[in-house]
């Protein structure tokens, strides 16, 4: 195993290829994050109905926190006060925070974007903030964020090619702002996100202007946002050859251990997503046998595990009878308990990836992880 020993500084670290998809890992002071890499998502300052020793255990190098949420609850200065995100939720790896532009659009009510930032009423108690790229960052220092995301604007598909145009003209606007504000912080980094929706041209003069930036990491955002499969995966593959090999792309908000497979063999490093845990708190288990919804009166007296040959005690020692009860009985442990199965389940995947791209293998592996799935009942 390559040393892989927390650095003073961002270094990132390609150690095998097989095609496009790449295994190595990203060293920072806080520690190592190995990629392909999936980051669970902690919004409040929690992976819901984890302890962030259980997804340090499970596998997780890295969580995501949300500028939006925090910066509105506890409020960045207060975090800042209190010592910081990590003190304040105990997890002493690093944290990857979103910017916070794409949660004011999809969750704020009241907002106005103009050239200068964004102006929005919180969805908690209907306070007016303001949040510009300088603010941002801010407010990720504050944070104390270790990989910071610069504000952007993300624009839902489908969408007319000028409304796709002008988005991300503005985004490029801020990333320069935003590099501008996070100046020199040895062993943080700023990340670009390529805008330009579903036109390959957008795509292409998106990339090639942000890395003429010199950013130390590179996000594919305004995809996962309603179109279909193929045209994120046909976006992936126009952004790709245009970005640094040397440096880690992350695609935000993906995805389905589908989504994953193919991204990573398209050449993503990073990934954060919602779903494992959000499908955990609604009764489904993402398996490798495939997704099995537990609220399914058919588990109702089937005494075997979701899977006796996980090392997750989630997955191995509860029989299905018992989760569906849990769901079925709106219990707390069966969100738990599942939040935990896939959270476990999406890291395994990930380390599979890894060890299969180290060995020449991934196209295998890809295969014979969507045949596992078929097994699962209809
Ligand atoms: N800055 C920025 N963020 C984006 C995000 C948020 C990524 N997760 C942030 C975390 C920080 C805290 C919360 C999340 C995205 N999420 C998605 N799709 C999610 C699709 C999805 C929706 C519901 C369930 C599953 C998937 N597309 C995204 C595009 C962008 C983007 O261009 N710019």
């Amino acid at each position: 195993m390559t040393d892989h020993h927390p650095t003073p500084d961002f270094r990132f670290r390609v150690d095998a290829t097989d095609g496009q998809a790449r295994t190595g890992a990203i060293t920072m002071p806080r520690g190592v994050v190995r990629t392909p890499a999936f980051m669970p998502v902690g919004t409040a300052a929690t992976v819901k109905a984890m302890y962030a020793d259980q997804v340090r255990e499970l596998g997780a190098d890295i969580v995501l926190g949300n500028t939006y949420h925090l910066m509105l609850r506890p409020g960045a200065e207060r975090m800042a006060r209190l010592g910081g995100l990590h003190h304040f939720m105990r997890w002493d790896g690093p944290i990857l925070t979103d910017s916070g532009g794409f949660q004011v659009m999809s969750l704020s009510a009241l907002r106005k974007l103009d050239a200068d930032g964004v102006t929005f009423r919180s969805h908690i108690d209907g306070t007016a903030h303001r949040m510009s790229p300088e603010r941002s960052i801010e407010i990720q220092g504050l944070l104390g964020s270790d990989i910071q995301m610069q504000l952007d604007e993300c624009v839902r598909l489908p969408a007319p090619p000028e409304a796709i145009e002008k988005a991300m003209r503005l985004s490029l606007r801020w990333a320069e702002r935003c590099r501008t504000a996070f100046g020199e912080q040895p062993g943080k980094a700023m990340f670009g996100i390529v805008q330009g929706g579903d036109v390959p041209d957008l795509r292409v003069a998106s990339a090639r202007a942000l890395v003429d930036l010199d950013l130390k990491g590179y996000a594919i955002g305004g995809l996962a946002v309603g179109e279909p499969q193929a045209v994120m995966l046909a976006m992936i593959e126009t952004v790709e050859p245009h970005l640094p090999a040397h440096k880690p792309r992350y695609l935000m908000g993906v995805g389905t251990p589908d989504d994953l497979l193919r991204s990573v063999e398209r050449g993503v490093d990073m990934f954060d997503c919602v779903m494992p845990t959000r499908a955990g708190r609604h009764g489904l288990a993402y398996t490798r046998h495939g997704r099995i919804n537990l609220r399914n009166a058919r588990h109702a007296e089937d005494t075997r595990p979701l899977d006796e040959a996980s090392a997750c005690p989630a997955a191995r020692d509860y029989s299905r009878a018992y989760l569906h009860h849990l769901v079925r009985s709106d219990e707390i442990l069966g969100m738990m308990l599942l939040t935990w199965n896939n959270l476990a389940y999406y890291q395994d995947l990930m380390a599979g990836m890894r060890a299969a791209i180290r060995e020449g293998r991934f196209l295998t592996f890809a295969a014979e992880t969507r045949a596992g799935w078929e097994r699962a009942e209809a």
